[in-house]
Protein backbone atom coordinates (compact mmCIF):
# COMPACT_ATOMS: atom_id res chain seq x y z
CA UNK A 1 0.00 0.00 0.00
CA UNK A 2 1.09 3.68 -0.95
CA UNK A 3 1.69 6.87 1.51
CA UNK A 4 3.01 6.92 5.14
CA UNK A 5 3.68 3.99 7.32
CA UNK A 6 0.66 3.25 9.54
CA UNK A 7 0.31 2.89 13.31
CA UNK A 8 -1.27 -0.44 15.06
CA UNK A 9 -1.84 0.56 18.26
CA UNK A 10 -2.58 -2.93 20.36
CA UNK A 11 -2.96 -3.91 24.27
CA UNK A 12 -5.48 -4.65 26.68
CA UNK A 13 -9.36 -2.84 26.90
CA UNK A 14 -8.54 -0.15 29.16
CA UNK A 15 -5.01 0.03 29.20
CA UNK A 16 -5.50 3.52 27.49
CA UNK A 17 -5.59 3.75 23.45
CA UNK A 18 -8.10 5.93 22.30
CA UNK A 19 -7.03 8.03 25.08
CA UNK A 20 -3.45 8.76 24.03
CA UNK A 21 -5.18 8.34 20.16
CA UNK A 22 -7.68 11.23 20.84
CA UNK A 23 -4.54 13.09 21.84
CA UNK A 24 -2.26 12.46 18.97
CA UNK A 25 -5.97 13.41 16.60
CA UNK A 26 -6.16 16.43 18.27
CA UNK A 27 -2.05 17.73 18.06
CA UNK A 28 -1.57 16.71 14.53
CA UNK A 29 -5.04 16.95 13.03
CA UNK A 30 -4.16 16.44 9.43
CA UNK A 31 -1.45 14.13 10.42
CA UNK A 32 -3.11 11.13 11.19
CA UNK A 33 -6.58 9.58 10.75
CA UNK A 34 -8.23 7.14 12.59
CA UNK A 35 -9.44 4.02 11.02
CA UNK A 36 -12.86 3.24 12.00
CA UNK A 37 -13.56 -0.43 12.75
CA UNK A 38 -16.78 -2.31 12.64
CA UNK A 39 -18.35 -4.27 15.33
CA UNK A 40 -21.39 -5.63 16.43
CA UNK A 41 -21.37 -4.25 20.10
CA UNK A 42 -23.77 -1.86 20.97
CA UNK A 43 -22.60 2.16 20.96
CA UNK A 44 -21.51 3.49 24.47
CA UNK A 45 -23.16 6.59 25.25
CA UNK A 46 -21.82 9.35 23.01
CA UNK A 47 -20.12 6.97 20.33
CA UNK A 48 -21.01 7.85 16.78
CA UNK A 49 -22.00 5.85 13.91
CA UNK A 50 -18.63 6.29 11.07
CA UNK A 51 -16.53 8.27 13.63
CA UNK A 52 -15.98 5.72 16.61
CA UNK A 53 -17.13 2.68 14.52
CA UNK A 54 -19.26 1.83 12.33
CA UNK A 55 -21.93 -0.46 14.17
CA UNK A 56 -22.94 -3.26 12.05
CA UNK A 57 -25.23 -6.72 12.86
CA UNK A 58 -23.34 -9.99 12.88
CA UNK A 59 -25.29 -10.35 10.04
CA UNK A 60 -23.91 -7.54 7.97
CA UNK A 61 -20.84 -7.94 9.04
CA UNK A 62 -20.23 -11.76 8.20
CA UNK A 63 -21.75 -11.06 4.54
CA UNK A 64 -18.99 -8.07 4.25
CA UNK A 65 -16.00 -10.54 5.59
CA UNK A 66 -17.92 -13.09 3.13
CA UNK A 67 -17.27 -10.97 0.15
CA UNK A 68 -13.17 -10.21 1.26
CA UNK A 69 -14.04 -6.56 2.20
CA UNK A 70 -11.83 -6.68 5.41
CA UNK A 71 -8.26 -6.62 5.98
CA UNK A 72 -8.35 -8.32 9.63
CA UNK A 73 -11.75 -9.57 12.10
CA UNK A 74 -11.72 -10.97 15.32
CA UNK A 75 -14.25 -12.15 18.05
CA UNK A 76 -13.53 -10.11 21.28
CA UNK A 77 -15.45 -10.24 24.39
CA UNK A 78 -18.51 -11.93 22.43
CA UNK A 79 -18.61 -9.53 19.61
CA UNK A 80 -16.97 -8.71 16.44
CA UNK A 81 -14.18 -6.58 15.55
CA UNK A 82 -12.87 -5.70 12.67
CA UNK A 83 -10.63 -3.40 9.72
CA UNK A 84 -12.12 -3.18 6.53
CA UNK A 85 -9.99 -2.56 3.05
CA UNK A 86 -12.04 1.01 3.25
CA UNK A 87 -11.41 2.32 6.53
CA UNK A 88 -7.79 1.89 5.67
CA UNK A 89 -7.68 3.28 2.26
CA UNK A 90 -9.90 6.25 2.92
CA UNK A 91 -7.83 7.63 5.76
CA UNK A 92 -4.69 6.42 3.11
CA UNK A 93 -6.28 8.37 0.04
CA UNK A 94 -5.74 12.04 2.24
CA UNK A 95 -2.28 10.83 2.64
CA UNK A 96 -2.53 11.03 6.36
CA UNK A 97 -0.98 8.32 8.65
CA UNK A 98 -3.48 5.53 9.28
CA UNK A 99 -3.95 4.75 13.06
CA UNK A 100 -5.75 1.45 13.63
CA UNK A 101 -6.99 0.53 16.98
CA UNK A 102 -7.22 -3.08 17.57
CA UNK A 103 -6.78 -6.22 19.73
CA UNK A 104 -3.93 -8.60 19.49
CA UNK A 105 -5.56 -11.10 17.19
CA UNK A 106 -6.03 -8.30 14.96
CA UNK A 107 -1.98 -7.92 14.92
CA UNK A 108 -1.30 -11.10 14.41
CA UNK A 109 -3.53 -11.02 11.34
CA UNK A 110 -2.24 -7.78 10.10
CA UNK A 111 1.13 -9.38 9.99
CA UNK A 112 0.02 -11.80 7.59
CA UNK A 113 -0.84 -8.87 5.08
CA UNK A 114 1.47 -6.29 3.58
CA UNK A 115 0.21 -3.26 5.62
CA UNK A 116 3.61 -2.82 7.11
CA UNK A 117 2.37 -0.54 10.06
CA UNK A 118 4.55 0.10 13.33
CA UNK A 119 3.53 -1.47 15.86
CA UNK A 120 2.90 -0.63 19.34
CA UNK A 121 1.48 -2.37 22.85
CA UNK A 122 0.03 -0.11 25.03
CA UNK A 123 0.10 -1.39 28.61
CA UNK A 124 -1.30 -0.73 32.28
CA UNK A 125 0.97 -0.29 35.21
CA UNK A 126 -0.97 -3.83 36.79
CA UNK A 127 -3.80 -5.75 36.40
CA UNK A 128 -5.18 -4.40 39.10
CA UNK A 129 -4.74 -0.41 38.01
CA UNK A 130 -6.14 -1.92 34.39
CA UNK A 131 -9.22 -3.17 36.48
CA UNK A 132 -9.80 0.59 38.00
CA UNK A 133 -10.04 2.29 35.30
CA UNK A 134 -12.17 -0.11 33.39
CA UNK A 135 -14.58 -0.05 36.46
CA UNK A 136 -13.93 3.94 36.77
CA UNK A 137 -14.97 4.33 32.99
CA UNK A 138 -18.05 2.97 33.99
CA UNK A 139 -18.86 1.21 30.04
CA UNK A 140 -18.87 -2.63 30.65
CA UNK A 141 -21.32 -4.98 32.79
CA UNK A 142 -19.63 -6.81 35.54
CA UNK A 143 -19.97 -10.08 33.00
CA UNK A 144 -18.39 -8.18 30.01
CA UNK A 145 -15.78 -6.22 32.42
CA UNK A 146 -14.63 -9.86 33.65
CA UNK A 147 -13.95 -11.23 30.52
CA UNK A 148 -11.88 -8.20 29.48
CA UNK A 149 -9.70 -8.61 32.44
CA UNK A 150 -9.28 -12.26 31.13
CA UNK A 151 -8.83 -11.53 27.95
CA UNK A 152 -5.87 -8.45 29.57
CA UNK A 153 -4.16 -11.69 30.69
CA UNK A 154 -4.03 -13.46 27.59
CA UNK A 155 -2.73 -10.30 25.65
CA UNK A 156 -0.19 -9.36 28.10
CA UNK A 157 1.10 -12.87 28.01
CA UNK A 158 1.29 -12.86 24.15
CA UNK A 159 2.56 -9.66 23.79
CA UNK A 160 6.09 -11.12 25.30
CA UNK A 161 6.60 -12.84 21.87
CA UNK A 162 10.02 -11.21 20.45
CA UNK A 163 9.60 -8.73 17.96
CA UNK A 164 5.55 -8.82 18.07
CA UNK A 165 6.02 -5.25 18.49
CA UNK A 166 8.34 -2.52 17.43
CA UNK A 167 7.30 -0.66 20.98
CA UNK A 168 5.85 -1.42 24.59
CA UNK A 169 4.43 1.51 26.06
CA UNK A 170 3.62 1.05 30.05
CA UNK A 171 0.88 3.57 30.24
CA UNK A 172 1.58 5.03 34.03
CA UNK A 173 1.96 8.65 33.89
CA UNK A 174 -0.21 9.69 30.44
CA UNK A 175 1.80 12.34 29.75
CA UNK A 176 4.98 10.20 29.61
CA UNK A 177 2.88 7.36 28.11
CA UNK A 178 2.00 10.26 25.43
CA UNK A 179 6.05 11.55 24.81
CA UNK A 180 6.93 8.11 24.27
CA UNK A 181 3.92 7.53 21.28
CA UNK A 182 5.18 10.68 19.78
CA UNK A 183 8.76 10.06 19.85
CA UNK A 184 8.60 6.61 17.92
CA UNK A 185 6.45 8.75 15.61
CA UNK A 186 8.53 11.61 14.93
CA UNK A 187 10.37 10.35 11.72
CA UNK A 188 6.42 9.53 10.14
CA UNK A 189 5.22 12.41 11.15
CA UNK A 190 8.11 14.62 9.94
CA UNK A 191 7.91 13.34 6.66
CA UNK A 192 4.33 13.53 6.54
CA UNK A 193 4.71 17.08 7.36
CA UNK A 194 7.78 17.57 4.60
CA UNK A 195 5.22 15.93 1.76
CA UNK A 196 2.55 18.03 2.30
CA UNK A 197 5.39 21.27 1.76
CA UNK A 198 6.15 19.95 -1.43
N1 LIG B 1 -2.43 7.19 32.35
C1 LIG B 1 -3.66 7.10 32.80
N2 LIG B 1 -3.92 7.31 34.11
C2 LIG B 1 -5.17 7.21 34.60
N3 LIG B 1 -6.27 6.91 33.86
C3 LIG B 1 -6.07 6.69 32.54
C4 LIG B 1 -4.77 6.78 31.95
N4 LIG B 1 -4.89 6.50 30.65
C5 LIG B 1 -6.20 6.27 30.42
N5 LIG B 1 -6.91 6.39 31.55
C6 LIG B 1 -8.36 6.16 31.73
O1 LIG B 1 -8.55 4.75 31.67
C7 LIG B 1 -9.78 4.44 31.00
C8 LIG B 1 -9.47 3.50 29.84
O2 LIG B 1 -8.78 4.22 28.83
P1 LIG B 1 -9.15 4.05 27.31
O3 LIG B 1 -10.63 4.06 27.13
O4 LIG B 1 -8.36 5.02 26.54
O5 LIG B 1 -8.60 2.56 27.08
P2 LIG B 1 -8.57 1.70 25.76
O6 LIG B 1 -7.27 0.98 25.76
O7 LIG B 1 -8.84 2.54 24.57
O8 LIG B 1 -9.74 0.69 26.01
P3 LIG B 1 -10.63 -0.13 24.93
O9 LIG B 1 -9.71 -1.05 24.23
O10 LIG B 1 -11.64 -0.82 25.78
O11 LIG B 1 -11.26 0.86 24.00
C9 LIG B 1 -10.39 5.76 30.56
O12 LIG B 1 -11.41 6.11 31.47
C10 LIG B 1 -9.23 6.75 30.62
O13 LIG B 1 -9.65 8.06 30.93
N1 LIG C 1 -9.02 -7.12 15.81
C1 LIG C 1 -9.65 -5.96 15.97
N2 LIG C 1 -9.80 -5.46 17.23
C2 LIG C 1 -10.42 -4.27 17.34
C3 LIG C 1 -10.89 -3.56 16.24
N3 LIG C 1 -11.47 -2.41 16.68
C4 LIG C 1 -11.33 -2.41 18.01
N4 LIG C 1 -10.69 -3.52 18.42
C5 LIG C 1 -10.31 -3.91 19.77
O1 LIG C 1 -11.44 -4.38 20.46
C6 LIG C 1 -11.24 -4.21 21.85
C7 LIG C 1 -12.48 -3.69 22.51
O2 LIG C 1 -12.80 -2.42 22.01
P1 LIG C 1 -14.00 -1.58 22.68
O3 LIG C 1 -14.14 -0.34 21.83
O4 LIG C 1 -15.22 -2.45 22.66
O5 LIG C 1 -13.56 -1.28 24.09
C8 LIG C 1 -10.03 -3.28 22.00
O6 LIG C 1 -8.92 -4.06 22.40
C9 LIG C 1 -9.81 -2.75 20.62
O7 LIG C 1 -8.45 -2.50 20.37
C10 LIG C 1 -10.71 -4.12 14.95
O8 LIG C 1 -11.09 -3.57 13.91
N5 LIG C 1 -10.09 -5.32 14.87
Amino acid sequence: MQGPRPVVLSGPSGAGKSTLLKKLLKDYENIFGFSVSHTTRQPRPGEVNGKDYHFVTREEMQKEIDAGEFIEHAEFSGNMYGTSKGAVQAVQAQNQICVLDIDIQGVKNIKRTDLNPIYISVQPPSIDILEKRLRDRKTETEESLLKRLTAARVDLELSKEPGLFDLVIINDDLEKAYSELKEVLLEEIKKTQESRKS
